[in-house]
């Protein structure tokens, strides 16, 4: 288990990154870290990974303390692999060779088979022979992401693993990691702007503001009852508005058009989304966002049903 007490860090004296940061996070189970770009997410990553020393607080991997660079050589805790923005692999090898450098050169075919297995995780099969060079900057990242997995990781610490993957091999490499990090009980801790890592695949959420955790809940709980616009905000576009003198957070699918209501607005502006339209409203001199299955023309007079 992951213990995490009351952790401060600063890189400059007096200027706290993260501020009091406790939790807990159990073998096998998968948290999401989000919050604003700075907010100190990758920070907080780099200090449970040991690459910095916190100012105050400590962090323990069961009984074993995780200490930074100023008690480590080298640092960087062995259980547990990290793979940073910007992954640090060996250009001039092949794809294969880079997975296979953290394996036993001892078990020449287990090594193979779990090289082959990580290909599979990561869909890079075509390219094992491939010089890291000549890869993508999204494919390197796929490959970095092998590489950690490669001697099998207790804790695995992703740092936006899939910012440079295009969406179509996303949603398939997303389903295929973390369904391999659950079957081998690997924990996981992913720092994104990304809401379908959190949404479809960890366990709890995370969410820093000022330094703080503001919350941390299930991504149901937290989706379903964001306590803030900037909580919301990090799922879709968010209406703060005030209906009937009373302050609302509501998503866009929350608003309704129907044919009769004492709520009326009026189109301002519509932008295609596929399979629906987002409507853009003015709803009592309040800017309203919807989501609705036709165009409207703008200037269009319409009524509102809000859900709550
Ligand atoms: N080496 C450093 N020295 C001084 N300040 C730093 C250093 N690295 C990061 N910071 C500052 O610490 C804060 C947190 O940065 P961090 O990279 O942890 O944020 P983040 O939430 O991961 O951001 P993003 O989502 O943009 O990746 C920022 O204000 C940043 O400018």
């Amino acid at each position: 288990m992951l213990q995490v007490n009351h952790l401060s860090f600063q890189y400059v004296a007096k200027k706290n990154v993260l501020k009091n940061i406790h939790f807990s996070l159990k073998k096998g189970e998968h948290l999401c870290i989000m919050g604003e770009s700075g907010c100190g997410k990758s920070t907080l990553l780099k200090l449970i990974y040991g690459l910095l020393d916190a100012t105050e607080g400590t962090i323990f991997w069961n009984s074993t303390p995780v200490l930074g660079p100023k008690f480590h050589l080298v640092p960087g805790m062995e259980f547990f692999k990290y793979v940073a923005q910007d992954f640090d692999l060996m250009p001039y090898t092949s794809v294969s060779e880079n997975i296979k450098k953290f394996l036993s050169r001892f078990h020449p075919e287990e090594s193979e088979q779990r090289t082959q297995e990580l290909l599979e995780v990561i869909e890079m099969k075509a390219f094992e022979n491939t010089k890291v060079k000549n890869l993508s900057g999204g494919q390197k990242q796929r490959v970095a992401i092998a590489r950690a997995l490669a001697n099998e990781p207790e804790l695995i610490l992703l740092d936006e693993p899939f910012g440079q993957i295009d969406n179509f091999k996303k949603n398939s490499l997303r389903r295929k990691l973390f369904q391999y990090l659950k079957e081998k009980n690997i924990a996981c801790i992913v720092a994104t702007h990304d809401k379908e890592d959190a949404l479809s695949f960890a366990d709890f959420l995370m969410v820093i503001q000022h330094q703080e955790i503001i919350v941390f809940d299930s991504p149901t709980t937290i989706y379903n009852n964001p306590s803030q616009k900037y909580i919301a905000a990090l799922f879709d576009d968010v209406n703060e508005i005030k209906i009937a003198q009373k302050e609302r957070l509501l998503y866009p699918h929350q608003l309704k058009i129907v044919e009769n209501s004492i709520y009326e607005a009026t189109v301002l502006n519509t932008y295609y989304r596929g399979n629906y339209w987002l409507i853009e409203a003015d709803f009592e001199s309040q800017k309203v966002f919807l989501n609705h299955p036709f165009e409207i023309k703008k200037g269009t007079e319409i009524k509102l049903f809000f859900e709550f």
